[in-house]
């Protein structure tokens, strides 16, 4: 062991133990454990990397299939000096101990994990069927039916999670893997918050700084307006499960989880036999956009990462990166949603979006708070001094035009008017200019030609941004 692992190691130190253990069905509140999934003293040249399944903000996920039993795994590979000087070593060890802990099908299983001189490996049961949000995407939505069998996977396996004594605290689309099959995985963990009498062991500090870094989002306001085609049953359900106050929401009550699975929405679901019905059929990612598996050139070299070449991979482990197939720019960390920026809001205005970019000058960047509200308005806040420095109010009444949120990154403005109704903005791509006309947004990926703006009813060329 080098200097640079010993290092690493005594700050994650967390007890080893080389095979499964006895204690996993109990687990026991206790200083001193073994592990489940065992720490190994394998090398990444043991596998056959395949295709990226996606970049976190301190990790990224690899196909990897180990060469002597042929067992494939979903690799998070995370790189050390990353974590330890961004201070995540709370986080990895949090959903490493979490995750060893755990045992249910609707839970993503962690194997076992090693590490080398740079990296650190989580070998993760592959879901070879994406994200949900992928199927979201690529369905344009779910049918109610879908949306129905999804849902009751996922109530089913927090149910679990949270007789555990654990808060989940991140439950989105990009956090419901699915297996190849088609069932529900819930994963990330990095966010998972123990309750009091958690019966999940906790390593002393492992939990204490994993609370406001890892919000991604809140809902603050219970503005909900519903399209036509959610049934009277799934609005209900909606809205009771957005009630302010939690211990109202279904599910919290004396009942538990009975009254939830008891929702009119639920009604046909066959709780015990979940996992043996047949799921919605997956959407398959379009032809030419396949991020490349084990016989497809776009595969991980393992040079890219451990002690081989020793050079990490052209994805920037721990920034806001696009995977190397282009699929959808994620931001790492949309900064909660602090009380300090209600300021900013008007009575009954509230937040859809919040996120820090660079604003590009001509010899320096400067720091800017974006701020996306349901008005719906974009205000551009100088983040140190608390200042507002621009606004741009799309519309004075939300039903001529309005936001939607299509991904933690991106957004749309739906105007009546335009024939291209929808126009994405992404908050983490390059360089856009947003120009504001009478009847909405426009959203240009270069500067606009004069020409090309001439015939809108401009009212002014609002923003330059580019990510952090
Ligand atoms: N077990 C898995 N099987 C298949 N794909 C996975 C698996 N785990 C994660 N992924 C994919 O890899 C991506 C990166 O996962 P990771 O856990 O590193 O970070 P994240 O949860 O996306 O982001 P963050 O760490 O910022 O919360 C995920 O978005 C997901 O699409």
């Amino acid at each position: 062991m080098n200097k640079l692992e010993k290092e690493f190691d005594s700050k994650m130190r967390i007890q080893n133990s080389s095979s499964s253990s006895d204690n996993s069905t109990h687990p026991q509140r206790s200083r001193s454990f073994a592990f489940r999934a065992p720490q190994e003293n394998f090398s990444i040249q043991d596998f056959e990397l395949g295709k990226i399944y996606g970049v976190g903000s301190y990790s990224k996920v690899v196909r990897a299939k180990k060469k002597d039993t042929g067992n494939v795994y979903a690799m998070k590979i995370m790189d050390k000096k990353f974590i330890t000087k961004e201070n995540k070593t709370a986080y990895v060890k949090l959903e490493r101990i979490v995750l060893d802990q755990l045992d249910h099908p609707g839970v993503v299983r962690l194997f076992f994990t090693f590490q080398d001189t740079f990296s650190l490996y989580m070998a993760l049961e592959s879901c070879e069927g994406g994200e949900l949000f992928d199927q979201i995407m690529r369905k344009g939505r779910l049918s109610e039916k879908e949306a129905c069998f999804y849902a009751a996977e996922v109530v089913d396996a927090l149910e679990y999670i949270h007789s555990m004594g654990l808060i989940h605290r991140d439950i989105k689309p990009e956090n419901l893997l699915l297996t190849e099959d088609g069932h529900i995985k819930i994963a990330d963990f990095g966010s998972v918050k123990p309750m009091q009498d958690s019966r999940i062991t906790v390593l002393p500090n492992a939990a204490s700084d994993a609370s406001e870094w890892l919000i991604f989002q809140r809902i603050i306001a219970r503005d909900i307006r519903f399209p036509n085609y959610i049934s009277a049953e799934a609005r209900d359900l909606i809205d009771q499960l957005l009630d302010i106050d939690p211990s109202k929401r279904p599910g919290a009550g004396p009942n538990g989880y009975a009254s939830l699975k008891k929702h009119p929405f639920f009604k046909g679901i066959d709780w015990k036999n979940l996992r043996t019905e047949i799921p919605p059929r997956l959407a398959l990612e379009p032809r030419g956009q396949t991020t490349g598996g084990e016989d497809q050139d776009s595969s991980w070299n393992p040079s890219h990462v451990g002690d081989g070449s020793a050079k990490l991979n052209d994805v920037n482990i721990g920034t806001t990166s696009v995977s190397e197939a282009g699929s959808i720019t994620r931001l790492a960390s949309i900064d909660s949603f602090d009380s300090k920026w209600q300021q900013f809001l008007e009575p009954g205005e509230s937040v859809l979006m919040i996120s820090m970019v660079k604003k590009l000058q001509k010899l320096t960047n400067k720091k800017v708070q974006l701020i996306l509200t349901n008005k719906p308005k974009l205000i551009y806040v100088d983040p140190t001094k608390l200042v507002v420095k621009g606004k741009i109010i799309w519309s004075d009444n939300p039903n001529d035009l309005n936001i939607q949120i299509t991904s933690p990154s991106n957004f749309k403005i739906c105007t009546v008017s335009y024939s291209s109704s929808h126009l994405t903005c992404d908050f983490t791509s390059c360089i856009k200019y947003i120009v504001k006309t009478n009847d909405g947004a426009k959203i240009f990926p270069m500067k606009p030609k004069l020409h090309k703006v001439w015939n809108l009813p401009l009212i002014h060329i609002c923003f330059i941004l580019a990510v952090r």
